[in-house]
């Protein structure tokens, strides 16, 4: 029998009977405010912004609030199974964690907290190249759980190599290759601020650990920090990277290759066509560009254009167990999740990101239980309505 992530309902009400509650809240959505009290205005001000006035965040929910959800009755919801296949592996729950950088600026244990608590609940957790702590440090702490690594392709050749030949040794299967930030964009949360992580040299830490990087510096890191990071800043992200670039991460990684950022349905059929096995139907989390169409307004078309020729995974704006039923009912086969478990971790660390995922899961669990289906295949988008008042 597979497991019920609903059961974590009833355990947080029997663990009632001795008069604990839960550490955090239930509702995902009031972690940010939590957050907020918590930390400093840098911090929580990069993790909760977005791009421009933040239409393009708010876009998120209200794309995925505005569809609603039929439920049917009498339909045999007993036994349920949420496991899924994506990229060839079987995952528990149609689930992983997104790649987010700069995370020992929510919580020190960063990085190896939030992959324990992914390993423990055995949920993927995607690897951000611009981590605190370096890949293979990361990886140790992932223990036998599904290692995937997220690629800032660096300007520098001999450093792209360098971390696809790193990744593969320290056990990382698949490759998700974010498109969507060849520039971070104009966020006047963090201008107002004057607050960039990286100027503080974190997120910095696969880079600066790397040795194709530090053949680029005059002088070792620890020497001149400030010409490091600036070596940083200048080789991050290409602006210039185009389509027929991708046969090179196609020549020097042999495992599935993910694009992350994919929102035209011309640009899922060249990723097909590039010979990729995925694509993630996601603005940044409303962090990139500021008006942008919404993640779940453009998931149609490109699961349509994808057909079976791609994986489609699904970000931005999932915050609850219902948007995961959605974005599943609108053709995705899991979503991930971002700065809901970068709070959980910031409030309570690893058990803190562990909530994150119980809560989410449990939540979607009831939902699909409670609207008569038993597993993530038996939903369409006949399921879902869409409220146009
Ligand atoms: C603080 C922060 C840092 C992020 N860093 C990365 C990153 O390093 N690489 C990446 O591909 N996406 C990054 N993202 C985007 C997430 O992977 C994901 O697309 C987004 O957070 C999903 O939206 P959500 O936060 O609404 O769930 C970051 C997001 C946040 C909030
Ligand atoms: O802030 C982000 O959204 C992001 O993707 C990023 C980019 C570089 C370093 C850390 C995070």
């Amino acid at each position: 029998m597979a497991k019920h992530w609903a059961d974590f309902q009833y355990e947080i009400y029997l663990n009632g009977l001795t008069g604990a509650v839960p550490r955090l809240p239930t509702d995902l959505t009031r972690l940010e405010a939590l957050t907020e009290r918590r930390l400093g205005p840098g911090p929580v001000g990069y993790v909760a912004g977005s791009a421009g006035d933040g239409s393009t965040a708010r876009a998120n929910r209200a794309a995925l609030e505005r569809r609603r959800i039929v439920p049917r009755m009498l339909r045999d919801v007993h036994e349920r199974d949420l496991s899924v296949e994506v990229l060839g592996r079987c995952l528990p729950a149609p689930l992983a964690l997104a790649p987010v950088g700069v995370l020992s600026i929510m919580h020190p244990d960063a990085e190896p907290a939030a992959a324990r608590a992914a390993a423990a609940q055995g949920v993927p957790y995607i690897l951000s190249s611009a981590s605190s702590t370096p890949m293979e440090q990361v990886a140790e702490a992932m223990g036998d759980a599904e290692r995937w690594f997220q690629l800032y392709w660096p300007k520098d050749r001999e450093v792209a190599r360098s971390f696809l030949n790193r990744a593969r040794a320290a056990g990382y299967t698949a490759l998700f290759v974010t498109l969507d930030t060849p520039l971070l964009s104009w966020r006047p949360r963090d201008l107002d601020q004057a607050y960039l992580p990286f100027l503080h040299g974190v997120g910095t830490a696969n880079y600066f650990s790397d040795p194709a990087f530090r053949a680029g510096l005059a002088k070792p890191v620890h020497e001149d920090p400030d010409a490091a990071v600036t070596h940083f800043v200048g080789m991050f992200a290409d602006p210039g990277k185009t389509w027929p670039d991708l046969a090179f991460l196609r020549e020097n990684w042999d495992g599935p290759i993910v694009l992350k950022g994919v929102l035209h349905p011309d640009d899922a059929r060249q990723a097909a066509d590039a010979g990729m096995d995925g694509v993630v139907v996601s603005n940044h989390g409303g962090r990139q560009v500021a008006g942008a169409v919404a993640a779940a307004d453009a998931l149609p078309g490109v699961v349509e254009a994808a057909g079976d020729r791609l994986t489609v995974l699904f970000d931005s704006g999932v915050r609850t167990g219902d948007d995961v039923f959605k974005a599943l009912a609108l053709g995705a086969r899991a979503v991930l999740l971002g700065r809901p478990y970068a709070y959980g971790l910031a409030l309570d660390g690893q058990a803190g990101v562990e909530h994150v995922i119980r809560c989410l899961l449990a939540e979607f669990d009831l939902t699909l239980a409670l609207s008569g289906h038993a597993s993530p295949s038996a939903l369409s988008p006949a399921d879902l309505v869409e409220d146009t008042a």
